[in-house]
């Protein structure tokens, strides 16, 4: 019996990290979460266990945080000089990527040093090749929540189906999205960023829903109608299902008010939306 080595990547998960910036009046903060991931001629370290090529994951943590001594600026620059820098400087890696997820803060007015968290976490992922880099945002943990303009019906039904039908319900989700961006030369990641999470919450509020899955179909579109730079967007919608509590047995009705929240089981809808014609996604969704 023979076997080969298949795919392999390796780096550093979690590096969590936070800079401060010592402003005259505030302070700021940014608080990131960052893996890297690199790739390459890795064979020898796998067969032999000969690490030649091998730059050492606790190699990778140290330039994380010796980068953010320089500063960070847009989690998507951060991530592109790391990625760049470790294609270019470690002879057997061909390939990098890495991920950040930024953690919000702002600040309580009493002081220019306190901050509260806030709700979602921005995301940004960077691959290079040593001669193209692709460059994808996104967001996380957003929880948005329709009290009504939200229908399912018309579903197949089987011996199974117990689902009554509905033309008034909660529609509820927990937004995770990202989204591609065809020129990774561009230099407005943070109004980028700010358009489309926008854009992201207006889609859930402004469209009537018949499906999480017509709901979701909006939200890609609307990332993308704002920002032509933008080829394509992916989405993760749990459906946080609210079910109306039946009271009857204590003689009560029920008009649209009281609901049970289930945490689990829930649908779990996912989706792409892409710009006709748009570039090839190369390593942007490694
Ligand atoms: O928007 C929905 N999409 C579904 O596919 C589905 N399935 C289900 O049970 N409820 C819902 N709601």
């Amino acid at each position: 019996m023979t076997f080969e080595l298949g795919e392999n990547q390796y780096g550093k998960a979690e590096v969590r990290l936070v800079r401060v910036d010592r402003g005259p009046q505030a302070h700021g903060i940014t608080d990131l979460n960052v893996t890297t991931t690199l790739a390459g001629d890795l064979t020898a370290t796998h067969l032999t266990g000969d690490n030649t090529g091998v730059l050492p994951t606790d190699t990778q943590k140290n330039t994380v945080h010796a980068f953010a001594r320089d500063g960070i600026g847009e989690i998507e620059e951060f991530a592109l000089r790391l990625a760049r820098h470790f294609v270019d400087s470690a002879p057997a890696i061909t390939r990098a990527r890495v991920r950040i997820e930024q953690y919000g803060w702002e600040r309580i007015p009493a002081t220019g040093h306190s901050f509260t968290r806030t709700a979602g976490t921005r995301t940004a992922s960077a691959a290079y090749d040593g001669t193209t880099a692709w460059v994808v945002s996104g967001v996380e943990g957003v929880t948005v929540l329709n009290t009504t303009g939200s229908e399912f019906h018309g579903f197949p039904r089987d011996r199974y189906t117990t689902l009554a039908e509905t033309s008034d319900r909660i529609l509820a989700t927990d937004v995770t999205a990202r989204w591609r961006h065809a020129d990774p030369t561009r230099t407005d990641w943070a109004a980028s960023f700010a358009g489309a999470k926008d854009r992201l919450l207006n889609a859930f509020a402004a469209t009537y829903s018949h499906s999480l899955q017509q709901t979701l179909h909006s939200m890609g579109q609307y990332v993308l109608s704002g920002d032509d730079g933008l080829a394509e967007a992916r989405l993760a919608l749990p459906n946080k299902h609210h079910f109306l509590v039946d009271l009857q047995p204590f003689d009560l009705d029920n008009p649209q008010q009281v609901y049970q929240v289930a945490d689990r089981p829930y649908g779990l809808i996912e989706g792409t939306v892409h710009r006709t014609g748009a570039p090839d996604p190369g390593l942007a969704w490694w």
